[in-house]
């Protein structure tokens, strides 16, 4: 079957947690539409840019994108911009039932709004591995007052201009700001409307004794959270479109990229009202989502300590491969490509790094260039498999990485081979800080084979590497001073990213691309075209 949609994306005044900001909507709508599909349906998705002075382009996150890599939305990867004015059709076939996510993958578009879910079902006749009666998506994210624009210059100037913290949460589209807590009086007196309707809380009504499915997602542009309902624990079920062996949890640790499903049973007092609640973990920030209406008879539950890195990592290991879904890794890998993750400064500015090689993208997209074999679009040099003295760096240390360099050079793999990746991370720039990276893989699900802490020995950590149950996912974090192994197939022909979700790392150099079977790779539609180098590739 097929699902059409029509999208028209544009900015409008929105005043999410009632402070009145520009805003990516698609049909009026941020977070966008939901897309409702049944497995091996194709979506089509005809994109209008109404942005009138900007780019876009828009990526399916966990949808792999078999047999059209030219779909994945990756703009200077897997196709050229949408161009102001311009309607481009992605189309792709959703293969696996389960939860996934679409956004913008241009400039900082994310953070300005241009988020939706993904929700596919299992093929007529076929059941979960678990009941329950209803089924809700929420969309958790953070929220900044500054535009991406300003954002985004700030990251790239001496000084350095960083953001911070967001100045509140939502939850599917809805926070609350406090507005007498702006810094200066504005002139615009609609600027911040505590009493918009745009901003009234999330709530969720449950009917006592029914058993809900929560599809809980983190869009974030920087934050780690937890997620809780008071007064209630939560099963986890699946992660990134993957059943999971059950997790009872009062709270849930998602990070920016990631998806689960939980099921929550309404057996508690049927009179009152409980909190839905989120926070931010692993930085040290303080906007949570206060409620406005119905408000619960108790102040809301604590969150977790924000710097208690334990429980995060508890909660990484305690999720398996759920019995009966389990698909075994390879049990070796042909390459192992260690990453080491650092926030650098290359002529002053700030970057993020991949052993001490700060990512930027070429003016022709990655996909065209190779199949088009135009070489002198991007460096042809391999990066590094490892930092060369990777054993001696000293992860809890202040980086002192002067040899960074800025590349657009790519891993290039051998098609249908088993690779495994150890994200190491380490200290940033300022002492005592090693911050939390959920790693995003296009194309692809990847094998958690493991966690650790401190620095990952290569000659130990692999034998203690889990290939019984270990979890399938397409975002995974690795924890401060902590690393994470994961191994997937690379076969899958195209070029995918493989990356940072924080918005702004990403944006500072913090990811690396892969290619994989390009020459397997069909005749590239010319809708894709129109830029860099393959401005006369375009035919009407
Ligand atoms: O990329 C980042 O920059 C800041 C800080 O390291 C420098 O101000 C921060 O917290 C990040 O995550």
């Amino acid at each position: 079957r097929i699902r059409r949609y029509k999208w028209d994306v544009k900015y409008e005044f929105k005043s999410p947690d009632c402070y009145k900001k520009l805003v990516i909507i698609i049909n009026g709508r941020s977070p966008g539409p939901s897309i409702l599909a049944q497995q091996s349906d194709v979506v089509v998705v005809e994109v209008t840019n109404g942005l009138v002075t900007e780019n876009l382009a828009i990526h399916w996150h966990g949808i792999r994108q078999i047999g059209s890599p030219w779909s994945d939305g990756t703009e200077g990867v897997t196709q050229c911009p949408i161009f102001p004015g311009d309607t481009f059709t992605y189309r792709f076939v959703v293969d696996r039932p389960g939860t996934y996510l679409y956004h913008a993958h241009y400039g900082m578009q994310r953070a300005a709004g241009l988020y939706g879910s993904i929700q596919v079902s299992l093929p007529d006749g076929m059941a979960e591995p678990f009941a329950y009666d209803y089924d809700k998506s929420i969309i958790l994210n953070d929220w900044y007052h500054k535009s991406t624009y300003e954002q985004a210059a700030g990251l790239s100037s001496i000084p350095f201009g960083w953001v911070g913290e967001p100045q509140s949460l939502l939850i599917q589209g809805r926070g609350k700001f406090n507005c007498s807590k702006l810094a200066s009086p504005t002139l615009d007196p609609t600027a911040c409307n505590a009493t918009s309707s745009e901003c009234l809380p999330y709530v969720l009504t449950v009917i006592p004794g029914k058993t809900y499915r929560l599809r809980i997602s983190s869009m974030t542009a920087l934050s780690a959270l937890s997620f809780q309902i008071e007064g209630h624990n939560m099963t986890i079920v699946e992660a990134d479109g993957h059943y999971v062996e059950p997790v009872v949890a009062q709270n849930l640790f998602i990070y920016s990229g990631e998806t689960y499903s939980v099921l929550i049973k309404i057996d508690q007092e049927p009179s009152r009202n409980y909190w839905i609640m989120t926070n931010i973990v692993s930085r040290n920030a303080t906007a949570t989502t206060p409620p406005g209406l119905r408000v619960p008879p108790t102040g809301p539950p604590a969150g977790p300590i924000w710097n208690d890195v334990a429980p995060r990592l508890a909660q990484s290991l305690a999720i398996k491969a759920r019995q009966g879904y389990i698909h075994t890794p390879p049990p070796k890998s042909d390459r192992a490509i260690v990453f080491l993750n650092t926030q650098n400064k290359i002529d002053g500015y700030f970057h993020w790094s991949v052993n001490n090689v700060s990512f930027t993208l070429p003016h022709t997209p990655y996909l065209i260039a190779l199949k088009e074999n135009l070489h002198h679009v991007f460096d042809q040099s391999p990066p590094p498999d490892r930092l060369r003295d990777f054993t001696n760096y000293d992860i809890y240390r202040v980086a002192n990485n002067t040899n960074a360099t800025s590349s657009n050079a790519i891993y290039r793999l051998k098609f249908n081979t088993t690779v495994d990746i150890i994200l190491q991370n380490a200290n940033t720039l300022t002492a005592n800080t090693s911050e939390t990276h959920p790693w995003h893989l296009h194309g692809h699900d990847f094998w958690v084979l493991g966690y650790g802490t401190g620095k990952f020995d290569a000659d130990n950590d692999p034998k203690k590497y889990n290939l019984v149950n270990p979890i399938k996912k397409n975002t995974v974090a690795v924890h401060p001073y902590g690393w994470t192994a994961l191994r997937f197939v690379a076969d899958n022909p195209g070029v995918w990213v493989f990356h940072c979700h924080i918005e702004p790392h990403l944006y500072m150099g913090m990811g690396v691309v892969f290619e994989e079977g390009v020459e397997r790779v069909g005749k590239l539609p010319s809708e894709i075209m129109g830029c860099g180098e393959t401005k006369g590739f375009k035919r009407p």
